[in-house]
């Protein structure tokens, strides 16, 4: 398979790649590690504030009782090594023996609380951050959706980003927990004898460096192949969609898409392979190390015994701080690592995030207008991202309130693209669109929209009930609902469907149906008209249609919609020649305006389109 068709494989190395990522860097991520906490721990509040201050709260307590019951282990040694007879030895270790165990069960019991709030919060941060994704995806501008790096940004979000704020959320709280524990031992330990603490560090860094350097490993493999990812997760998608079902087999496309989809897919694995090799030699390393700092530290507290630096009960207790505290300090690693992990990725999420509310429509400055008397297109200008020509370049057009304006041109001119400009999805590059004299650049998008009813070409069948797929989530009662299905001729569509408007329209789950193409569109062709706004929009909204349905709903159209304004974009050139204005559009330009008959007598484009067609039926 050659990387042209695959440009993402063309990296020859993931970790070449990744060499590019300074800002992934332990100590880039170290730097914005409280920052990113910060947040985390904001998101925690906002989800939970009692969950966030008992976790917190009982960890701390926790900590303290793990020095205390330490501290008492030394007076059971002490008592325990004295001299005398052992009954006598026994009870005089007593009372210590007894705050001992009572440090421990108190410590376990605020243990498990700080535990089980730390699990109700989990649930809590991942709804706010799912939330808050979704509710930002569905918010940006359209543009973005023809944007690939603005795709990656999502799929990075998506994959493991989105996890983010609950795994910041968690491994903020255990390295509190494992700090807790260090600064219980350690101080401990330090009270014992200076020394000891210096050692204790050395033997669990190597073991710790193994951790983050195998973490960071992880993160930039990902990072590097999310876009093989995401063209892998498309074709087996197309592999096991049911949209594509039927043109995979009569296209015998599945040998062609198995080869590509093996390719990418091998690549991955050969990256995931020299990744696994990597860690295992970085773990490796940083255990054996780890052993020779342990080891140095046994060999001190021997010395400082046998020099009689320290009594052998304080020695005692040494080792069990020292355990106690290795045993911390491992926790800590482990989740500092776990912490710079998910600190990578929960990067993502929070830039993800703040790309996305960068593509946030503008705040209105001016009123959005309801209705208006004329609408005009001045000298607009539209790319689509990373595109080489614009889709439109200069176009100026004017639509009066109740008239007919029809777009035609060849395939590919810019009707879609224009039209979508007129209904407030693109903001133009250059030029302004105006409701009267208020330059749409300015308004609330999101109200604007409320008054522009658009049937799209490429509708979306919504797997809801054929109601929702015409109210849209609306309510304006059924008598509009079913007006606005008689336009479009889905009542018939209804009354055939076992639960009438109530049928799900999707095959994936159990009673769902399907429609047709053409059933489909007339329920799309129902949704524009059960939209209430005085500008109504049609790309092709008859493409599908039979003969029967295309003439009712042009008769609809022809006396004006039901009072509405139209911009009428069809390829159907008989539907168009009552329109008031036709705008003929070539490369992004328009070249010819006026009404059919002016047209017919310019003898240019849309003649020569118009007659091919006539003669077709001649
Ligand atoms: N989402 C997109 N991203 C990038 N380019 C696009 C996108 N949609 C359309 N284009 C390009 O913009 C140009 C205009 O497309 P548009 O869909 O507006 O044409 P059209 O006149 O509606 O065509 P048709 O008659 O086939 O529906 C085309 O060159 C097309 O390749």
């Amino acid at each position: 398979m050659n990387t042209a068709e695959l440009p993402e494989l063309k990296t020859p190395n993931w970790f070449a790649l990744s060499g590019n990522l300074s800002d992934i860097g332990f100590v880039a991520i170290a730097r914005k590690l409280p920052s990113l906490i910060r947040r985390a721990l904001g998101m925690a509040w906002e989800a939970g504030p009692r969950d966030t201050i008992a976790v917190i709260t009982l960890n701390l307590l926790s900590g303290v009782f793990t020095a205390f019951g330490l501290l008492a282990t030394t007076g059971v040694l002490e008592a325990l090594f004295s001299v005398g007879p052992t009954p006598e030895r026994i009870r005089a270790a007593l009372p210590s023996l007894i705050l001992v165990a009572t440090a421990a069960v108190l410590r376990t019991a605020l243990q498990a609380g700080a535990g089980f709030s730390q699990a109700r919060l989990r649930p809590q941060v991942a709804r706010i951050a799912e939330e808050r994704m979704y509710g930002l995806t569905s918010q940006v501008e359209l543009a973005a959706y023809d944007d690939p790096d603005f795709h990656d940004a999502l799929q990075r979000a998506r994959n493991r980003g989105v996890d983010g704020p609950d795994a910041v959320v968690d491994t903020t709280l255990d390295t509190l927990t494992a700090l807790t524990g260090i600064l219980a031992a350690g101080g401990v330990l330090g009270l014992l004898h200076p020394v000891l603490l210096p050692l204790l560090v050395i033997a669990v860094l190597p073991d710790g460096w193994a951790a983050i350097r195998s973490a960071r490993m992880n993160y930039e493999m990902s990072y590097a192949l999310i876009p093989a990812r995401r063209r892998k997760w498309i074709l087996a998608d197309l592999m096991a969609r049911r949209e594509a079902a039927a043109e995979v087999r009569s296209f015998n496309m599945r040998g062609f898409l198995m080869r590509m989809y093996d390719t990418v897919a091998r690549a991955e694995q050969n990256v995931m392979l020299d990744v696994a090799g990597r860690q295992t030699v970085a773990r490796l390393v940083g255990e054996a190390l780890g052993g020779v700092g342990t080891l140095a530290v046994y060999v001190a507290l021997g010395l400082l015994l046998g020099l009689g630096i320290v009594p052998l009960a304080v020695a005692g207790t040494a080792v069990l701080a020292i355990r106690s505290g290795q045993g911390s300090l491992q926790n800590l690693m482990y989740a500092t690592n776990r912490l710079y992990e998910e600190g990578l990725y929960f990067t993502d999420y929070v830039e993800f995030c703040a790309e996305a509310e960068r593509r946030l429509p503008g705040v209105p400055s001016a009123d959005t207008p309801a209705a208006f008397e004329r609408i005009t297109v001045d000298d607009i200008t539209f790319s689509y991202p990373g595109a080489e020509t614009p889709a439109l370049r200069g176009v100026s057009l004017h639509i009066d309130k109740g008239e007919i304006i029809a777009l035609v041109g060849e395939n590919g001119s810019g009707k879609t693209t224009l039209s979508k400009v007129l209904a407030g999805l693109y903001a133009p590059e250059g030029g302004r669109v105006l409701w009267d004299d208020r330059d749409l650049a300015h308004v609330d998008t999101d109200a604007l929209r409320r008054g522009i009813a658009v049937i799209a070409q490429d509708h979306t069948h919504w797997p809801l009930s054929v109601r929702h797929n015409i109210t849209m989530g609306t309510d304006r009662g059924e008598a509009a609902m079913l007006a606005a299905a008689e336009v479009a001729g889905a009542d018939q569509v209804a009354a055939e469907l076992p639960h009438g408007y109530d049928t799900l329209l999707d095959r994936r789950f159990k009673e769902g149906h399907e429609l047709s193409g053409g059933q489909w569109q007339r329920v799309a062709v129902a949704r524009g008209f059960h939209r209430e706004a005085p500008l109504l929009i049609c790309d092709e909204p008859t493409a599908a249609l039979d003969a029967r349905a295309e003439h009712a709903l042009f008769e609809r159209v022809r006396r004006h919609a039901d009072g509405r304004t139209v911009l009428l974009i069809t390829h159907r050139l008989a539907s168009v020649r009552y329109a008031d204005r036709i705008y003929v559009l070539d490369r992004g330009v328009v070249i010819e305006e006026g009404a059919h008959q002016e047209l017919m007598d310019k003898e240019g484009v849309y003649a020569e389109l118009y007659t091919l067609q006539a003669d077709a039926y001649s």
